[in-house]
């Protein structure tokens, strides 16, 4: 993997560039749609790559190895053949969903002992086999094995916790850096960056991550819940530290205003349900602000999703039909709203970089922050 910095923002930290994989091209600032389990739920791949336009699409270690199960994909010859995307795929080491999603589980100095959320069943992710799993998804991009710290949370529990996720990524490193792709492509481990919202920790954990000179590197425990204020005050901090020549991802981030502030900040590569999670409740994000499809103002408004968007999904449904879609539950319902918002994200992303390749990013920000708050 390589990464191709182009324009810097004169007016802020922000940044354009290129990755390039094995499955192709990354430009960023990129948004990367979530397909926890093989899916981007309800979104086909051709509407991902035609509608939508995604480069880049993430998958789940947590959940892909409990179901299909390795045996499944391996047969396939990957994750790529299985679910037929064929760019760009980023997996998730399974740290935080064993955390969020696991009912059960006991952190031990070995890994993580976790109990199904599916089947009740008990199981032991370590730094080594989370990196033989994600060999066997063949994602392009597979991250280290790692503890997201809650928020808040106390200072001596985020230092040992940020100790023993460094202990882990070394035997991360160890390991990956002594098996190979299984399909014949490489792959690209990225560090994940920890301290939960002490300044200490997160300088020490991302000097510790930089240290390592992987390809990319990633800021975790964040968009837990803290303050955007304290979000913003430590990716500033970290992306100070982190080298400028590598591409940097903050994970689980967030809404399009997050989006824009952090890509302020120096931040490349970004991650959210939201997008597709607030569809299925109705939420759709515009270029004109934000909608509650379900609120009774819709109800006879015939005018296109969102004309200003392009794309077939958001200019060939109308307001008034997605919301009684909503309201009658119909499974088109989820399948259009998750287009539409999808497409939005993408859109604003390629709308930034356009921004930083002029240098007209910083005010045309601060513009449009405002206007994507706006609740219509
Ligand atoms: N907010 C998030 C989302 C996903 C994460 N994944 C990992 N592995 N680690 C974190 O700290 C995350 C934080």
């Amino acid at each position: 993997m390589t990464f191709e910095l182009q324009a810097q923002d004169p007016g802020s930290n922000a940044r354009a560039g290129k990755v390039t994989t094995a499955h192709g091209v990354i430009e960023t600032p990129i948004f990367m749609p979530v397909g926890t389990a093989a899916t981007v739920k309800a979104v086909h791949q051709r509407e991902l790559k035609e509608d939508i336009q995604a480069q880049i699409i993430l998958g789940n270690t947590y959940h892909l190895y409990l179901r299909p199960g390795l045996d499944i994909l391996e047969k396939a010859g990957g994750l790529h053949k299985f679910n037929g995307w064929d760019k760009p795929i980023l997996t998730d080491s399974g740290g935080y969903q064993v955390f969020s999603l696991s009912g059960t589980r006991k952190i031990i100095e070995e890994g993580v002992k976790f109990k199904s959320h599916i089947d009740g069943s008990t199981h032991l992710f370590t730094p080594e086999n989370v990196m033989d799993t994600q060999r066997t998804i063949g994602a392009d991009i597979i991250m280290a094995f790692d503890e997201c710290t809650p928020y808040p949370c106390e200072y001596d529990y985020a230092k040992n916790s940020m100790h023993r996720t460094h202990r882990w990524l070394k035997r991360c490193c160890e390991r990956f850096d002594s098996t190979e792709g299984k399909y014949g492509f490489d792959q690209t481990l990225f560090p994940i960056v920890q301290g939960s919202t002490f300044r200490d920790l997160r300088t020490q954990s991302a000097e510790y991550i930089a240290s390592m000179n992987r390809e990319g590197n990633a800021i975790g425990g964040l968009s837990v819940g803290e303050p955007a204020e304290m979000m913003y005050e430590m990716t500033d901090l970290v992306c100070s530290i982190l080298p400028k020549d590598k591409p940097r991802y903050l994970m689980g981030v967030g809404t399009p205003a997050n989006i824009l502030e952090n890509i302020a900040l120096g931040v490349d590569m970004f991650d959210c349900v939201l997008p597709t999670r607030n569809a299925r409740n109705g939420m759709l994000f515009t270029t004109q602000g934000i909608i509650n499809i379900r609120n009774q103002r819709w109800k006879d408004d015939f005018s296109p999703i969102d004309a200003e968007l392009g794309g077939y999904t958001s200019t060939f449904y109308s307001k008034a039909y997605l919301r009684h879609l909503i309201h009658a539950q119909e499974y088109l319902a989820g399948m259009i709203a998750s287009v539409h918002n999808l497409t939005f994200y993408l859109w604003l992303v390629k709308q930034a970089r356009e921004q930083i390749k002029a240098g007209t990013f910083a005010a045309w920000k601060n513009v449009m922050v405002e206007k994507l708050m706006t609740r219509l």
